[in-house]
């Protein structure tokens, strides 16, 4: 990884999506762009979308705008786009198995690459591409595919001591379907997805301010 600069949460939100669409942009040819036409793009506006790259340094020129290929480079160094990224998956259950459908390495440079659950009837088995593997092989596997980041979709009741097991492993990231906030030592952080919330933010909005984008 090269060194980074310390960037605001929201910002590191944002660069993914940026990333996106620079790759887009790059794909269909065009070279430069204006701060005003990634706004339009993104829904992100443009004084933000300035802000967020000046936290790496002067990337645009007045009046140029930015290079699109010089941009692109750049974010896949940040976000380390050029290595793939090996991430687990634990409890195969409805919301597991949807995202190992989902199989995030057509769009980005991660993948589901070891899933783990407590049920006979699916361990042993491969699902969509990825091996299902035992609770006893937590372990080794995080260890020998050289695991950060692992994907939490098991019951609320079992979250606590699964979160243990994947810090005990020297998993530093986890993102936690489950309702429970779980807790964990300094050094490992967590990412909490909660479809409920971002549907009721969305009711929110909706009702009191009519179409107007949030902007994230
Ligand atoms: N964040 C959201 O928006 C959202 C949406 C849906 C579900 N959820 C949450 O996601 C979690 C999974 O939901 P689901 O509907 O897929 O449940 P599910 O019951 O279908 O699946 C849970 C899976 O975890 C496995 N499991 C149970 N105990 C385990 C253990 N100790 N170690 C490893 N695996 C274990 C089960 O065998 C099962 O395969 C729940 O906590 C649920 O509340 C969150």
């Amino acid at each position: 990884m090269p060194e980074q600069p310390k960037i605001p949460r929201a910002t590191a939100k944002r660069l993914p999506i940026y990333y996106r669409y620079l790759t887009f942009l790059n794909d269909a040819g065009t070279q430069r762009i204006s701060s005003a036409e990634l706004s339009d793009a993104t829904k992100f506006d443009a004084a933000t979308i300035r802000r967020d790259f000046s936290y790496f340094g002067a990337l645009g020129k007045r009046g140029y705008g930015y290079d699109v290929e010089a941009l692109l480079e750049f974010f896949a160094n940040v976000l380390d786009q050029n290595s793939l990224i090996n991430v687990a998956l634990i409890g195969v259950g409805h919301l597991g198995q949807a995202l190992l459908n989902f199989n995030f390495h057509q769009s980005s440079n991660m993948r589901i690459a070891a899933a783990f659950d407590v049920d006979s009837e699916r361990i042993g088995h491969v699902f969509s591409g990825v091996p299902i593997y035992s609770m006893e092989d937590l372990q080794e596997q995080i260890a020998v595919q050289r695991i950060n980041i692992a994907i939490l979709t098991v019951p609320q009741e079992v979250a606590q001591e699964i979160t243990d097991q994947l810090v005990a492993a020297g998993v530093k990231g986890i993102l936690n379907f489950t309702p429970l906030r779980v807790t964990v030592p300094t050094g490992v952080r967590v990412q909490n997805v909660d479809l409920t919330n971002e549907l009721q933010t969305l009711v929110y909005f909706i009702q009191n301010y009519g179409s107007i984008t949030t902007g994230n």
